[in-house]
């Protein structure tokens, strides 16, 4: 490390012991602006040296992932090599997290009822089986205030695969985030094949694929899985485990090849075989199937076929198809909230999906079209003459010179009776012709949507309230004319009447007009206390103040970083990078290195 960042460092020390008395913190605060320029060079060099070596430490699922080589020359010549690599302790979640900040109305509310604000949505859970996933009532709340769950409660059984649908910032991957043991929840209970996430366990009983690839550019894929497995298993990987991997994956052929060379479905497929590597209990897969095509796509629907048997798979997708095909039960959230939970079957009978026959009506010359009671008598009739054949078969949509029937699944083989039947009383009916589709799951989708809409919430900032109070105003009591001093203002050329207080309520509406004064001075006010700002020295001080417990904190975290690399042997190097490239800390140390050493800290990036 160069000479300015220890310096800084140790100035910074110094800090950590005196910032709470806050005239000493603003003091040092200043003069530590003064170091800043010096800091940043320093830094900007450390980053230079970091990134020569490639990503030397990852941070992800709160699991701390080093790789580390002599020097960024020997990297050319030697290739990246993986050294020491040892399983974090994920921090345990307490069974129930009751946070001062959680709405309590929410959390009395999602205490009440598991199944939402939706239970005819809900199909009913009867099995003695354990779930290998269990959630309940879990809320999360961001720090902006977002609540991005909202009680939500869900199961998920070994040897089946779940699908969490919703449409974008629905709250999926914030539900993985918590059971992976990354995110923390703000209330609520989870429970992975009987633990808590982070519990002993919990690293070699979860496969996460997340949202992003958790990739080393410099890495080969054998080298990832031998990496990833390693830290899951806490051991060294069976050969044959990543063999078996590769070939799943389909990622045999390019074992040797490094990340930075292959295609974008190649990525995905590595990243869903480190989900796969250590042979989990359950996996996690954030979209496995994002940027791939189809045959892509199709290898990987095959491999979460075999890989379910003695899994239980939770997975997000936005390709219904996908979900269709492979799910055994799915959930759709909306806005932080499960709307729906069930098999595909009860779903689809649930939102009125199942098979959709369309009947086209023949134009007729003696009545009239546009009479909507006549297409409802002979929908009707349609009606009756089905259900002779098709128990269950109901109307959908809106009646018309087309309808719609839903008949229910596995009623297939009345069709050709029906059909018949249909076809002889043609003319009777006044049927031009009929057609008949299968529902997809993606209509499913789009029809929750409708029950989502529902769930529309009438958040108004302050101003816009204010200015759409203003609007009603207006529209309510036309422009008062203009005031001159103790005079009404007239029309123009009008001689100004002598103001007085029964004539200014007049002119203002009546008395009524006195309280709308009042709401629009109450108005005004609000508008100016929404547009009051901190003055710029609260604004400073706090910057200050934020900064030294910044500096403070930091050179808490280099320094336990530091000492770590410091007792490593042969090492000469290390640097923790953010899966984003950005360099947190480095350090030319040496001697005994050790991962677990400093994962409290990492884990707060
Ligand atoms: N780190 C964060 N800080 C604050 N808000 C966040 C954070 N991560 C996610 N959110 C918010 O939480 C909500 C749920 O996000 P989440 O990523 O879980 O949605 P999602 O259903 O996975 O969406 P997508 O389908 O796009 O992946 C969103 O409104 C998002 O903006």
């Amino acid at each position: 490390m160069s000479a300015p960042t220890t310096l800084s460092l140790l100035f910074l020390k110094d800090i950590r012991m005196t910032y709470r008395h806050i005239p000493t913190a603003i003091i040092l605060g200043l003069l530590i602006i003064g170091f800043t320029p010096l800091l940043w060079i320093s830094l900007y060099f450390a980053n230079v040296a970091a990134n020569n070596v490639g990503q030397v430490l990852m941070v992800d699922n709160g699991n701390a992932v080093l790789k580390l080589r002599d020097t960024p020359f020997g990297y050319h010549l030697t290739g990246t090599e993986v050294v020491e690599v040892e399983a974090a302790e994920l921090p345990v979640h307490r069974d129930k997290i009751i946070p001062a900040d959680c709405p309590s109305e929410l959390l009395e509310s999602s205490m009440e009822e598991d199944r939402g604000r939706f239970p005819p949505y809900f199909e009913m859970e009867i099995t003695s089986k354990r779930p290998e996933i269990e959630v309940s009532k879990l809320v999360k709340k961001w720090p902006n205030g977002e609540l991005a769950l909202k009680g939500v409660s869900l199961k998920a059984f070994r040897g089946q695969v779940t699908a969490l649908l919703g449409p974008n910032g629905a709250g999926k991957s914030t539900i993985f985030g918590c059971l992976a043991g990354f995110i923390k929840p703000s209330a609520g209970i989870i429970r992975i094949s009987g633990e808590p996430p982070g519990a002993a366990s919990g690293i070699t009983n979860i496969g996460y694929c997340p949202q992003w690839n958790p990739l080393f550019s410099y890495l080969t894929v054998s080298e990832h899985l031998n990496f990833y497995g390693s830290i899951k298993t806490g051991d060294n990987v069976v050969k044959d485990d990543v063999e078996e991997v590769l070939r799943l994956t389909d990622l045999t052929a390019d074992r040797h090849r490094k990340v930075h060379n292959l295609t974008a479905g190649q990525k995905r497929k590595l990243s869903v075989g480190i989900a796969l590597i250590g042979n989990c209990r359950v996996l996690l897969l954030d979209e496995p199937t994002a940027g791939m095509d189809l045959a892509g796509r199709k290898i990987m629907i095959d491999i979460i076929e075999r890989v379910k048997t003695n899994k239980a798979v939770l997975l997000t997708t936005h390709y219904m198809d996908d979900a269709d095909y492979l799910s055994d039960k799915i959930m759709i959230m909306a806005k932080g909230e499960m709307v729906c939970n069930g098999s595909v079957d009860f779903l689809r009978a649930r939102f009125g999906t199942g098979i959709m026959m369309t009947i086209e009506f023949s134009q007729s010359s003696d009545e009239d079209d546009s009479n909507p009671g006549r297409f409802y008598r002979m929908a009707a009739e349609v009606l009756n003459a089905v259900l002779v054949h098709c128990d269950g078969a109901r109307m959908d949509g809106p009646v018309g010179p087309r309808f719609n029937l839903i008949l229910p699944h596995g009623s297939q083989r009345t069709f050709p009776d029906m059909f018949a039947d249909l076809e002889s009383r043609k003319e009777e009916l006044c049927i031009e012709g009929f057609e008949l589709r299968v529902n997809k799951l993606e209509q499913v989708f789009l029809k929750v949507t409708d029950v989502v809409d529902a769930l529309k919430e009438d958040v108004v900032s302050i101003e816009e309230q204010v200015k759409q109070f203003i609007e009603t105003l207006r529209y309510a009591h036309p422009r008062p004319s203009t005031m001159h001093g103790g005079h009404i203002g007239t029309p123009q050329g009008a001689k100004p009447h002598r103001y007085s207080a029964e004539a200014r309520d007049d002119r203002l509406g009546g008395r009524a007009s006195a309280a709308v004064n009042n709401e629009l001075e109450a108005v005004r006010e609000a508008l100016r206390r929404e547009k009051r700002r901190p003055s710029w020295k609260l604004a400073v001080t706090m910057a200050v103040i934020g900064l030294c417990i910044g500096f403070a904190a930091g050179a808490m975290f280099d320094n336990a970083f530091n000492e770590c690399v410091d007792r490593s042997p042969g090492i000469k190097r290390a640097a923790i990078v953010g899966t984003d490239g950005s360099v947190w800390a480095r350090s030319n140390g040496a001697n005994e290195f050790r991962v677990t050493d400093y994962h409290h800290s990492i884990h707060f990036i």
